[in-house]
Order: C-alpha cells, then sequence, then structure tokens
C-alpha cells in the first residue's frame, strides 16, 4: 500500500468516490432480474454490443453454447430475447395467437410502409390476416406459381443463353446473374410482361435492394431511441424517405397504366394476371373483408420485391458453391437430374418429382445457408421457456443456428445431403428441427414461389453444363464465407467456369 501513501489524501477520496460510484453503476446496469433468462456480462451504457461483430447470427450461436437456448441481450437499453433451440422456437410458433405475434417495429420499415400496411411488419391483426389471406389464396398459390411457369422458362432459357455464348475458359459471376433472374421473374410476375426489360430492372433492382438493406440492416434509433438524430446525420433517414418515395412514384405509375388499360373492367381472376391486375380486381370486387386501398396494393407489392430477391438469389448460389466444393455431389446430382431428363430438351415441372437426390441438395443447402434470423414481437408480458419477457421486446429466433445444432445433426457443418434421404423433413414449418421458410401464422407464404424458381434454375444449369472452378483456384480457396442480412449471402460472389455438357 506505499504508492496510496505518495498521493494527497485530499485527491484521492474523490478518486474512490468516482471508482465506488462506476462499480455501483456497473452492478446496476448490469444486474439480471430474477427471472429473466440468462444473460452474458454486459458494459453499461453499449450493453452487449462489445460480442458482436459483422456476423451476428455467429456471434449469438457462439453466447448460446455458453448462455444457453434462451438469453438477454441488451444493445445499448434495448432488450433482445435470442432464441436458438428448435424447442423454443416451435413454443413461439404455439403462443402466435396469444402472446408473440407481430414483428418488430422498425424506423425504417415505418417510413417505407406507413401506417404498417404491408403484410412482413404489420401487427398481427385484422389487416395482416385479410393481407396474408390475399397473398396466401391469390398471389402466392400453387395454382398460381404454375401459372407462371412460362416466365421461369423465358427467364432460365435466357440465362442458359448467356452461358453458351461464355468465352471458353471465362468465369461467370453467378451472384449478379442470380440476382438478376430472381429479380426478373418476380418483376414481371409481380408488375407484368411489360416490365420484365433491361430499363426496369435497375430502377426496381435498386429500391428492392434498398428497402431491404433498410430493414435488415443497422439503424441507431431502433436501439438508441435517444440517438434518432443520427440517423439524420449518416443519411439512414433520407435513404428511407428516398426509398419510400421511389417505390410511390414507379408504383403509382405501374397501376395507373394497369387501370388505363382496356380490358381491365373485366372482373375474372384468370391465370393470365400478374400481382397488380389481381389486387386491382380484388379492390374492385370488396370481397376480401378489407379496404384494399391504394397504399395497401403498393405495399404488398413492395413485400414482394423485398421477401423475394435476395432470398431466392442467395440459395441459388450457396447451391452452386455447395456443389462446387463437393465435386463427388455435382456429379451424382448431376447424373440424377440427366438420367430423369433423358433425351428431352427440356425440363417438366414433373420431373422433379423424381430427383429425390436433387431434392435433397436443395434442402441442405437451405439447412446451412438459409435464412439468419426471424424476428417476433411480444404483444404483452409473457413466458418462454420457463422465463419471463415483458410485452412490447423483440425475440430473435436464430434459426441459422438451429439449422446448424450438433443436438439434432449429425455432423452439423458438413454438407451431407444424403441426411435427408427417406425423411420427411419438409417446407411447411411443421417439422421439429428443420423450418428454412419459418414456422407457424407467419410462415413465408412465397415458399412455393421460391422453390418453383430454384429447383427449375439450378436444374437446368446441371444439365446442360458442367462446371469448374476457374483457372488457379483450389478447392480449398473456394470462399464459403457469409454475410448477415435477412438471408445468408456469399460474401464474395461465386465465380465458375461453365461449358456445355458433351451430350447437348
Ligand atoms: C428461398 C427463398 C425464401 C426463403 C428462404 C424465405 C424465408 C422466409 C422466412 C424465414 C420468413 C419469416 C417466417 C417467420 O417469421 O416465421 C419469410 C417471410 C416472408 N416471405 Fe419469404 N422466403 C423466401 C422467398 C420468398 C418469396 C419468393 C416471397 C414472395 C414472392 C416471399 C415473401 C415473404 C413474405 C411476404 C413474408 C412475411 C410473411 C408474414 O409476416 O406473414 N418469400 N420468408
Amino acid at each position: 500500500m506505499d504508492f496510496l501513501a505518495n498521493y494527497d489524501q485530499g485527491a484521492l477520496l474523490p478518486l474512490l468516490v468516482s471508482c465506488a460510484a462506476l462499480a455501483f453503476l456497473f452492478v446496476i446496469s448490469t444486474r439480471v432480474k430474477p427471472g429473466s433468462p440468462p444473460s452474458p456480462l454486459r458494459l453499461p451504457i453499449i450493453g452487449h454490443i462489445h460480442h458482436m461483430s459483422k456476423r451476428p447470427h455467429r456471434a449469438l450461436q457462439k453466447l448460446a453454447q455458453k448462455y444457453g437456448p434462451l438469453m438477454l441481450v441488451k444493445v445499448g437499453p434495448v432488450p433482445f430475447y435470442i432464441v436458438s433451440s428448435a424447442k423454443l422456437a416451435r413454443e413461439i410458433s404455439k403462443s402466435e395467437d396469444t402472446s408473440i405475434p407481430a414483428r418488430p417495429r422498425l424506423k425504417a420499415a415505418n417510413v417505407l410502409f406507413p401506417g404498417h400496411r404491408d403484410l412482413i411488419f404489420s401487427p398481427y391483426g385484422h389487416f395482416w390476416r385479410h393481407a396474408r389471406k390475399i397473398c396466401v389464396n391469390e398471389l402466392l398459390s400453387l395454382k398460381r406459381v404454375l401459372s407462371f411457369h412460362h416466365i421461369r422458362e423465358q427467364e432460365v432459357a435466357k440465362m442458359a443463353e448467356v452461358l453458351r455464348c461464355n468465352k471458353p475458359s471465362s468465369p461467370v459471376n453467378l451472384g449478379s446473374m442470380f440476382v438478376k433472374l430472381a429479380d426478373t421473374i418476380v418483376r414481371k410476375a409481380v408488375l407484368g410482361e411489360k416490365y420484365g426489360g433491361d430499363e426496369c430492372s435497375k430502377l426496381v433492382g435498386e429500391l428492392a435492394r434498398n428497402a431491404a438493406d433498410l430493414v435488415s440492416g443497422p439503424c441507431l434509433g431502433d436501439y438508441f431511441p435517444m440517438l434518432s438524430w443520427f440517423d439524420t446525420l449518416t443519411g439512414h433517414t433520407a435513404k428511407a424517405k428516398r426509398t419510400s418515395q421511389g417505390w410511390n412514384k414507379f408504383l403509382d405509375q405501374v397501376i395507373d397504366e394497369h387501370q388505363a388499360r382496356p380490358g381491365h373492367a373485366v372482373a375474372r381472376l384468370d391465370d393470365a394476371k400478374d400481382f397488380v391486375d389481381i389486387l386491382l380486381q380484388l379492390q374492385k370486387e370488396d370481397t376480401v373483408g378489407l379496404e384494399l386501398t391504394r397504399e395497401n396494393i403498393k405495399s404488398i407489392l413492395v413485400d414482394m420485391f423485398v421477401g423475394s430477391i435476395d432470398t431466392s438469389a442467395a440459395i441459388m448460389e450457396w447451391i452452386m458453391a455447395e456443389l462446387a466444393k463437393h465435386p463427388t455431389i455435382m456429379k451424382k446430382v448431376q447424373e440424377e437430374i440427366r438420367r430423369v431428363v433423358g433425351d428431352k430438351k427440356k425440363i417438366d415441372e414433373q420431373d422433379f418429382q423424381h430427383m429425390e437426390y436433387y431434392q435433397c441438395v436443395i434442402k441442405e443447402s437451405l439447412r446451412l445457408h438459409g435464412p439468419s434470423t426471424m424476428a417476433r414481437q411480444t404483444s404483452s408480458a409473457t413466458t418462454l421457456g420457463g422465463f419471463d419477457i415483458p410485452g412490447d421486446t423483440t425475440v430473435f429466433i436464430n434459426l441459422w443456428a438451429i439449422q446448424r445444432d450438433p443436438m439434432l445433426w449429425e455432423k452439423p457443418l458438413e454438407f451431407k445431403p444424403e441426411r435427408f434421404l427417406n425423411t420427411s423433413h419438409g417446407f411447411k414449418g411443421q417439422d421439429d428441427k428443420y423450418f428454412p421458410f419459418g414456422m407457424g401464422k407467419r410462415i413465408c407464404p412465397g415458399s412455393q414461389f421460391a422453390l418453383s424458381e430454384v429447383e427449375y434454375a439450378i436444374a437446368n444449369l446441371l444439365c446442360w453444363f458442367d462446371w469448374k472452378l476457374p483457372e488457379g483456384v483450389k478447392l480449398e480457396d473456394l470462399d464459403m464465407r457469409d454475410t448477415f442480412a435477412l438471408v445468408t449471402r456469399k460474401e464474395s460472389p461465386l465465380q465458375l467456369v461453365p461449358s456445355l455438357h458433351k451430350a447437348v
């Protein structure tokens, strides 16, 4: 204690008082309430931000290994409850009618969808129920998805033509190719063939990307409400307003053009209709139990773009990346596809029922590289896994961690499509451990639309082309790192070299 003797006693007292105050503050701000789930050690003011990384789904998985399947994580003063087990995720889906039905209210979503008039972000209630019914029964039903087969066929044929004309041995950027494919298919289905051209592609692509980035990226005001003004400085608020105005202007024009068409008055919901036609028709019929305003219609249309482009493009890229990384699996699935297609010049959608191994490849890719997290909001105080969760609080389900849980999956990090052979794991969200499209009331209504597109596009690439890594790139060099967004995307775009399969 000699060093204390060197200090002036008068100066020491304030120092000790400050240290005691800081220690008190630390204890108060890091205290866990009784009944609350475990929580890692947190710092005053910032909470658990120091535990996070560029890839929060991975950081949260690591924390869950230490703190358990339900933990409390604070970003600044805002609490988040993180669920990392399939059992608790299922418990949430069962409680959706009562306590955990909504999605968090994000600042960006409030600007993009004022008054929560869309499906993704609207609270669980009258509007959501009716909007959901419209999406499931009218826009994204199996019948409707099948009616868009000609769009998938046209766009995949165009993609194959580009590959055919590719210079020998030169790599193709599959990442951007799949974004273009997913964007064009959804644009034609939602807005109509007229809007399938390149001039629309840039505008819609940018608006959809901005909207997806805004609702999945960080926004300071969501975590530190007192610092909302900072989002104005960073341009986040302006970007949200610009994107919202961009969508409004563009979709107003699309709707006006649809309404001005001769025959718009014909009261039929036939197969040739795009989503705008269908929604305008439902608006006129007024039979859906919901006043479908123009604003509602525009918001539902934006959802279709936000929900579909990145998700479908990302999974197509991951399937091809995993196959490039595992050449024996690539060979096996190509043999199956080519055997089923036989001498035909075209793949039929019925062929997929006979491609059992190919279905397993898609399922395994969605297990490893599906969406990162699903968000829910409690409507009132509730309990989960025996712990208390306050009302009006966000619960994140770390789907990425669940699909890699070693308690559920043997060798979870290995790409092994065989694990799905002779199993009943499906996409309906009723499985105990496999739900890449979510589960319960808010399960993805677009799964059929996405799977039809992914199945058809990838089967064509594997049937008519052989694929190898670019010159000089070794198997172990293939970058499989992911980034965090609504879905986990490949950090660096996949580049592969196609060559026409010799039997073609
Ligand atoms: C491989 C592609 C896709 C994947 C992996 C995927 C996955 C998901 C997931 C995990 C959810 C959240 C479910 C939950 O919270 O329980 C979701 C919601 C949603 N998805 Fe998809 N999705 C895909 C494609 C699509 C497509 C093509 C569309 C539309 C054309 C779409 C539209 C939506 C909508 C509107 C919601 C919100 C539903 C609601 O809150 O009621 N998705 N999706």
